[in-house]
């Protein structure tokens, strides 16, 4: 009999959908990914179709089987998604009732701010480390249930199934005989209780949401279901199951607390490891679970960026300026600096630390020497300012001491955008061999669980660096590319926000 040692990770992202092949020495055997339509159907709205998400859920998971060998050398599967996300479906048929309404989506903003306004935050972010922002799923729940003509009454009669990607993909995978969510997903809804581990009642009073939609909980890895015969040939035990960034958090090795990680996708979230506590932050940073498992949880402290590559995305679809995101390296090294142009890449909002959801993106500084290399470099370093801003935070918490950042995401691997972010940051940036962090990550969690690896330990031993990137930059620039960069977010926020990075006197001392 063939050894069962490959591992299959399905990662499904904003903007695409991934399914690699690990062996045992966590190798990359085979990536299949397909890109996947975005709707965005008024201003501010952002929707995903589920069909199209499961189409290529399963093509690339059979074309990376079948490039790696066969489905007779999968010990196991693990699944990792982009968080937040929210589905319903009939729990009959397996059919979605709705396009998904997708993290980045605002139309919840103003439901939020009156909830704000209630004076419901104080709770909110007490059980769930998160904010009142219709980033979380738990606003979308609402407004689907309250928006759709009949869905209320059916989710109430216990017809509706609710669930992120992850879950969605969980029930499909597995013929619709399990409907859970990992606790890592869950963290992230708005509806559960980051300190009992539960699903919450006076949140889902809140936000009048059915206890009967909800999934089942569980461990980031561990039996969690087997996938349906019909799909792949054989069945395939589901071994992992996490959030995107708390998958990257695991595929970085960031096991130890002070350790952290960035991931540069359609966002960016950089994840501390804060052990087996949880830290709450004064800097408008998210408390949320880093992994569970074998029932014991390893919370982090999170930043998110709503707009990473995404920046990089519209340069190439909106502006048509380049036509490949990697075009941005040279522009950017083209000039010797941004002209003074800076972008805030508002798109959809602020998010941490600033948490402002009608801000709207801006860029400044323009005169009539500026170029498209000076929007192309001031797009790649709002995401290192960004960044800054986040770290930044994580220090003033006390929470970050260490030193270096580990960095991974289709943006990461920018050479001139990793080394600005050192420079920026004043931290060594260490980058690994494989950017596909967090597919990895899901892939550890399933080879956990399947016996392809032991521990953690193990894990740790298997991660490698690509590449360190020191700082490199007079200390004097560097504090005047950031007072620009604090300028230019305070022309962007809404009026009465200000900016909740520390002002300038404070922020000089700690840089
Ligand atoms: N070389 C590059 N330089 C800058 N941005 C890049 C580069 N390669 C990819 N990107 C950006 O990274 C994003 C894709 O990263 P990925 O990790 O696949 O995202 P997601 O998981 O959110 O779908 C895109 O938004 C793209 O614009
Ligand atoms: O698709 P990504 O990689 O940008 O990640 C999305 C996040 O999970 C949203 O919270």
């Amino acid at each position: 009999m063939t050894r069962k040692t490959h591992i299959l990770a399905i990662d499904q992202g904003t903007t695409s959908t991934r399914s690699i092949v690990f062996d045992s020495k966590a190798r990359s055997l085979a990536l299949s990914r397909r890109e996947f339509t975005q709707h965005y159907p008024n201003p501010g709205w952002v929707e995903h179709d589920v069909e199209d998400i499961w189409r290529d859920a399963l093509d690339t998971a059979r074309e990376a089987i079948e490039q790696s060998g066969g489905v007779d050398r999968i010990a196991g599967l693990g699944i990792t998604s982009q968080r937040e996300t929210v589905v319903l479906w009939e729990r009959s048929t397996g059919k979605p009732v709705h396009r998904a309404i997708v993290w980045q989506d605002r139309r919840t903003a103003a439901f939020c701010a009156e909830l704000k306004r209630d004076g419901a935050e104080e709770m909110v972010r007490a059980k769930t480390g998160l904010l009142l922002d219709p980033y979380f799923s738990a606003s979308k729940i609402t407004w689907l249930l309250d928006n759709i003509p009949g869905l209320r009454a059916r989710a109430e009669a216990g017809e509706l199934a609710m669930g992120t990607i992850d879950c969605f993909l969980l029930w499909r995978l597995t013929g619709g005989k399990v409907h859970a969510t990992d606790v890592t997903n869950a963290s992230r809804t708005a509806l559960f209780n980051i300190h009992t581990q539960q699903w919450d009642h006076e949140l889902l009073a809140l936000f009048n949401v059915p206890q009967a939609l909800l999934p089942a909980l569980c461990d980031n890895s561990g039996e969690l279901g087997m996938t349906d015969p019909a799909l792949f040939g054989q069945s395939i035990p589901i071994g992992g199951m996490a959030g995107d960034q708390h998958a990257a958090l695991v595929g970085q090795a960031c096991f130890k607390p002070g350790m952290a990680k960035a991931t540069y996708g359609t966002g960016c979230f950089m994840l501390l490891n804060t052990g087996d506590k949880p830290v709450t932050s004064h800097h408008r940073l998210l408390t949320t679970i880093g992994y569970r498992i074998g029932g014991k949880t390893t919370y982090a402290l999170e930043g998110s960026i709503f707009v990473a590559g995404a920046a990089i995305k519209w340069l190439r679809d909106g502006l048509h300026l380049i036509t490949h995101a990697s075009q941005t390296d040279d522009m950017a090294t083209r000039v010797p600096d941004s002209h003074g142009v800076y972008m805030v890449p508002g798109f959809v909002g602020l998010g941490a630390p600033h948490w402002d959801p009608e801000a709207r993106g801006l860029i400044c500084g323009l005169t009539l020497g500026s170029t498209e290399a000076h929007i192309a470099r001031a797009a790649l370093e709002s995401v290192a300012y960004q960044t800054f801003d986040l770290a930044h935070a994580m220090r003033e918490d006390g929470a970050m001491q260490a030193q270096t950042l580990r960095i991974d995401g289709g943006m990461s691997a920018n050479d001139w955008f990793s080394q600005f972010l050192a420079n920026i940051l004043d931290t060594d940036v260490q980058r690994p061999v494989d950017l596909e962090t967090t597919a990895l990550g899901a892939a550890f969690l399933a080879g956990l669980a399947t016996g392809v690896w032991q521990s953690l330990e193990e894990i740790g031993t298997i991660w490698e660096q690509e590449r360190l990137f020191t700082p490199d930059i007079d200390g004097a620039l560097r504090l005047t590319l950031l007072r620009g960069w604090e300028d230019a977010v305070r022309r962007t926020l809404t009026p009465p926000h200000e900016t909740t990075s520390v002002t300038s006197a404070r922020r000089d001392q700690a840089a």
